[in-house]
C-alpha cells in the first residue's frame, strides 16, 4: 500500500426508512426554491415521482419535472433535458430521482445549467469541469450504480456506439438521500442487474492497481486501491453477497433492500476513488453493441475478469472468497483466489442472470473489436491489476462465450 493518497466524498449522506421526508429540510439547507426534478417513466409508474412532487408542492417549492429519462441515456436526451429545464425557469437545485440513468442525467443537467455547452465538451479525460455544478440531491431507487456519491456520469454515444463516461470530482452530488422503501417495487430483473453492477464496482475497486494519477493541476482521481476504498469495498462485497439473492427473491424484504442500498453506496464511494477496471472497460463497447443493461454486462464479465486477474491478486481474491462466506480452510492461496470467481458465477445463477456473452447477443466476430475498443479506455485499463493486451482481452472474452 502506498504512503500518500487522497479520498474524495459526497459531503452529506442521509439514510433511513422514510428518509425521503427529509427532502424539505435538505432543500432549505441549500436555500433552494426553484427545483428541477429529473426522473423516468418507470419511477412515475411506480408512484415514486408523485410522492416526491407532492412532498415538494406541499412545502411550496416551484417544481419542474423532466420525466423522460431512458435507461442507458443517450447524449441527445441529456441535451433535451437541459434545454427543457432552461426553457422553464432559473433552477436553484436539481433532484435526480431514480436509478443510475436518472441520477446521471441530473448530473449532466446540473453541469450544463451551471456552465452551458455540450455534454461531450466535458468528455475525454478527467477533470474537464471548471468548478462546482448546480446543487444536486441524488435519490437512488435502485441499489447498484452508487451514482448518488460518485464522480461519474455515463451517457451512450450513439454515433460511435460506445458508452461515454464523464469523470470529475465536481460531479459528486451535494447530498445523497437514501430511503430503502423507495427500492421495494424494483422488479427482480432490475434488482439483479443493478445489484451485480454494485458488486462489480466493489470487486474492481478492491483489486484496482495501486498507482497514483495526478493531473497537472494536482486534482487526483482514480488512484487505484487505497486503505479507505479497500475497507469500503470489502464490506460492500459482504453485504451484496449476503443480501442480493434475498432482494431479488423477496422484493419487499426491507432489511435486504436496505443492506443492498448501503452495499451499493459503499461500492460507489470505493470505486469513485480507486477506479474500476477490465470488467467495466470491456462492458463499455459491449454496451454500445447490445441493449443489455450495464449491470448485466459487467456482472457477466466479472467472474472471467476475476479469473484473468487471480494470479496477480491472489491474496485479495482469497479475501473476496471469504467475504462470500466460502469455506476456505485447507485451500491453497490459488484455490482460494479461484473460489472467488466461482462464487460470483454461482451468484449469477442464483439471481437468474446470464453468464455467457452468446446469451446477450454478442457474436464471436465481435470479439477483436470489443477488445480493441476496451483497450482504448486508458483510465480503466491501467487500473486492471494484470496488464491487458489485445490477445489477453480476446482470450478473456472467448472464455466468457
Ligand atoms: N454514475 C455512475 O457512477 C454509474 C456507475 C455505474 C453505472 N452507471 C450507469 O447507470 C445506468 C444504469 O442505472 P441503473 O442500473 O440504476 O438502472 P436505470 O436507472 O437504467 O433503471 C432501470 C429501470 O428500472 C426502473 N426503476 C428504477 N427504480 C425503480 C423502482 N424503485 N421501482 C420500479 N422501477 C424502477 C427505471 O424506471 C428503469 O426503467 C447505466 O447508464 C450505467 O452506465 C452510472
Ligand atoms: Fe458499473
Amino acid at each position: 500500500m502506498r504512503n500518500s493518497w487522497e479520498f474524495f466524498s459526497t459531503k452529506r449522506i442521509v439514510y433511513g426508512k422514510g428518509a425521503i421526508e427529509q427532502l424539505d429540510s435538505i432543500l432549505k439547507s441549500l436555500k433552494a426554491k426553484n427545483v428541477l426534478l429529473v426522473t423516468d417513466p418507470g419511477i412515475v409508474n411506480a408512484g415514486i415521482a408523485d410522492r416526491v412532487i407532492s412532498l415538494l408542492r406541499n412545502a411550496d417549492y416551484n417544481v419542474v419535472t423532466y420525466d423522460k429519462v431512458v435507461p442507458e441515456p443517450p447524449v441527445s436526451s441529456a441535451i433535451e433535458c437541459y434545454e427543457f429545464a432552461k426553457s422553464q425557469m432559473e433552477t436553484d437545485a436539481i433532484i435526480g430521482l431514480g436509478g443510475g440513468s436518472s441520477i446521471d442525467m441530473a448530473k449532466i443537467a446540473a453541469l450544463l445549467i451551471k456552465y452551458g455547452g455540450h455534454p461531450l465538451d466535458y468528455y475525454g479525460g478527467e477533470n474537464q469541469i471548471p468548478g462546482p455544478i448546480a446543487p444536486l440531491i441524488a435519490i437512488p431507487t435502485t441499489a447498484g450504480t452508487g451514482s448518488e456519491v460518485t464522480s461519474v456520469a455515463v451517457l451512450t454515444d450513439t454515433e460511435n456506439n460506445i458508452k461515454a463516461g464523464i469523470s470529475d470530482n465536481y460531479l459528486r452530488p451535494e447530498v445523497a438521500l437514501l430511503d430503502p422503501e423507495l427500492t421495494i417495487g424494483l422488479p427482480a430483473y432490475v434488482t439483479a442487474c443493478s445489484g451485480i453492477d454494485a458488486l462489480s464496482h466493489a470487486v474492481e475497486a478492491y483489486t484496482a492497481k495501486n498507482f497514483q494519477y495526478i493531473q497537472a493541476e494536482g486534482n487526483i482521481l482514480f488512484q487505484g486501491a487505497l486503505p479507505i476504498s479497500d475497507a469500503l469495498a470489502l464490506e460492500a462485497i459482504k453485504l451484496i453477497a449476503e443480501n442480493l439473492p434475498l432482494a431479488v427473491q423477496q422484493g419487499s424484504n426491507v432489511e435486504a433492500r436496505g443492506n443492498m442500498l448501503i452495499g451499493s453506496l459503499l461500492a460507489g464511494m470505493a470505486f469513485s476513488n480507486a477506479g474500476t477496471a477490465a470488467a467495466h472497460a470491456l462492458a463499455y463497447p459491449i454496451g454500445g453493441l447490445v441493449k443489455s443493461p450495464h449491470g448485466e454486462v459487467t456482472g457477466l464479465l466479472l467472474p472471467y475478469v476475476m479469473k484473468f486477474n487471480s494470479a496477480v491478486e491472489m491474496e485479495k481474491m482469497g479475501k473476496i472468497a471469504e467475504a462470500f462466506g466460502v469455506q476456505v480452510d485447507g485451500l491453497s492461496a490459488k484455490e482460494k483466489a479461484l473460489a472467488a470467481s466461482d462464487a460470483v458465477l454461482e451468484l449469477l445463477a442464483e439471481i437468474g442472470l446470464p453468464a455467457h456473452l452468446s446469451q446477450i447477443g454478442i457474436k464471436e466476430d465481435d470479439i477483436p473489436s470489443i477488445a480493441e475498443k476496451a483497450l482504448e479506455i486508458a483510465r480503466l485499463v491501467r487500473n486492471n491489476p494484470r496488464v491487458p493486451t489485445q490477445k489477453g482481452f480476446e482470450e478473456l472474452l472467448r472464455s466468457a462465450f
